[in-house]
């Protein structure tokens, strides 16, 4: 018995000490704060299972040590209660500052959302922001930007966030704070910014419908006028009798008579017939004066019955409203599209990719594809005159005067008797065709076919004969390229005069001189 009450006493004892281990280094996340010696009768295993931490406890547990001392420490002294009310007054207004910067954010974040909307929805905007991007082309008449509207449009949340986001943030001199509160002032954004965009946005598309119809109008009310002008015009050329067409009626009676009177007296059967055929005239005038007259009117009747429309239209607001906050809109659009352009450029890596590929594409300004010649302003001696009239002979003398200059000839064959007769003349001059290649040394001219002319050397004087073939389905390109690329002061140009305008056309787009000698054909002797 003995035995068995000490091995009772030995099981309750290691029984204590193990739940002291396992609790021992848990005790402050359990809440147990009293003291866990392993002998106290508190930690029998039935008592331990009893222990229930209460919500203060769980508070008092998640506590770091230090805090939880201190916090101790301040509630034993009065300077610390006194701290403690700070706190809780500090803690208090704190989260009511949190609150209101919250409030704040939103309320950015809506009217940020609303301008972005704008943004999106109105053409200005975008056309403002591609002016910042020096893109000058307009949306709606140039063509190739819905690549850039793409980049503009997906990068409108991701800055309109950055607009909200960083209130302090300078954008064209005035803070994104600031900004947000002026597109607030524009009409009364303010008080319900979603409600009043959505009114905003439809009276924006109602007057777009309204522009559009009235432009539909007035292109029905010109094809209305052409046709009945047409009709009118029909009517006058008629040739069959020459009769007034304001008293037809009075020449009906008039008929009437003739015919009465020569079926009476003469009964002529051939003036009948002639009577009979001008009636037939007539009625056929009549019938088209009718038509002219039914035309007009329905077309006054569907002029009036739109125009009846436009004023029944119920709009969202009133129009000068809407034109005062579109008024107020762009300006402050105006001071966030610099911003939005250095946006769109640093979100989208392939935007500069993109403006290079569509620049050196663009073959709408072919002045643009050799910079280098449009260095200095050329001197562009147009020799226009028919066939074997001389305008090459003259070229040519002024190329032999240069201390270097270049021949370009449509065919290899001239080509080659220009490089024979110059070096003759004690010129020297290289060749260069697809065919061969025969370097002089120390050459300063260069003979060669219009496709090898060379753009990347200074010359004084250059020929290019029969120019008028850039205008070849063919091999037009390489008359263009020499026409637009010679790096040369003085350009002669030998070919026929239907070529004239559109010499003349670039050079003028490439800010060169242009001077035209006319030829004529050498009489026979
Ligand atoms: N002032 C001149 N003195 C001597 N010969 C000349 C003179 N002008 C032209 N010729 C000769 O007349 C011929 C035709 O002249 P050129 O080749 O210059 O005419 P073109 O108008 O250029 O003809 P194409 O349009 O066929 O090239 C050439 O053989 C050229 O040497």
């Amino acid at each position: 018995m003995m035995f068995h009450q000490h091995a009772k006493c030995l099981y309750f004892r290691a029984l204590e000490a193990r739940v002291a281990v396992r609790i021992g280094p848990h005790a402050r996340n359990l809440g147990v704060i009293a003291s866990t010696t392993p002998t106290s009768p508190h930690h029998h295993p039935s008592y331990c299972r009893r222990i229930k931490v209460t919500p203060t406890q769980q508070y008092f547990s998640s506590l770091p040590m230090q805090n939880f001392k201190d916090h101790e420490n301040q509630h034993d002294s009065d300077h610390g209660a006194q701290a403690s009310k700070q706190d809780r007054q500090q803690l208090h207004e704190g989260g009511f500052n949190r609150a209101a910067n919250r409030k704040e954010m939103t309320r950015r974040r809506i009217l940020a959302e609303e301008l972005m909307r704008f943004f999106a929805t109105n053409d200005d905007c975008f056309n403002m922001t591609l002016r910042e991007l020096n893109i000058n082309k307009t949306w709606g008449s140039d063509t190739g930007l819905s690549e850039y509207r793409s980049f503009y449009l997906d990068s409108l949340s991701s800055f309109g966030t950055m607009l909200a986001e960083n209130g302090d943030a300078e954008w064209s001199g005035i803070s994104a704070a600031n900004i947000l509160d002026q597109f607030a002032g524009c009409g009364e954004f303010s008080d319900n910014p979603q409600l009043y965009s959505k009114i905003y946005r439809s009276m924006a598309a109602m007057m777009q419908r309204e522009v559009e119809d009235r432009l539909a109008l007035e292109k029905l009310q010109k094809s209305h006028e052409q046709k009945l002008q047409e009709l009118r015009m029909e009517l006058l050329e008629s040739e069959s009798l020459a009769l007034d067409l304001t008293s037809e009626g009075a020449n009906f009676n008039e008929l009437d008579m003739i015919e009465e009177e020569l079926s009476r007296s003469l009964s002529q059967r051939a003036l009948i017939s002639e009577s009979r055929k001008a009636r037939k005239e007539i009625n056929k005038r009549r019938n088209t004066l009718d038509k002219i007259r039914s035309d007009a009117t329905k077309l006054k009747r569907l002029i009036s019955r739109i125009e009846s429309e436009f004023d029944e239209i119920e709009w969202p607001m009133p129009k000068h409203e809407f034109q005062a906050v579109t008024e107020k809109l762009l300006k402050v659009a105006a001071l966030v599209a610099p911003a939005l352009a250095e946006f769109v450029t640093h979100r989208h890596e392939d935007f500069d990719k993109y403006r290079k590929l569509e620049m050196q594409t663009d073959l709408t300004k072919p002045h643009e594809w050799y910079p280098r010649a449009r260095l200095d302003k050329r001197r562009i001696i147009f020799h226009a005159g028919p066939t074997n009239s001389g305008k090459t002979y003259n070229a040519l003398q002024r190329l032999k005067q240069a201390n270097n200059g270049m021949y370009l000839a449509p065919l290899r064959l001239l080509a080659a008797e220009i490089y024979e007769n110059l070096n003759a003349e004690g010129i020297y001059i290289d060749l260069l065709t697809g065919q061969e290649r025969r370097v002089v040394p120390f050459a300063t001219h260069r003979s060669s076919t219009v496709e090898l002319a060379c753009l990347d050397k200074d010359y004084d004087v250059v020929v290019i004969d029969e120019i008028q073939m850039l205008c070849d389905e063919f091999r037009g390109f390489a008359w263009t390229r020499a026409l637009l690329g010679v790096r040369c002061k003085e350009v002669h140009l030998c070919g026929g005069a239907e070529a004239i305008e559109i010499v003349k056309k670039i050079a003028n787009m490439c800010g060169d001189d242009f001077e035209l000698h006319r030829y004529e054909r050498f009489g026979y002797v």
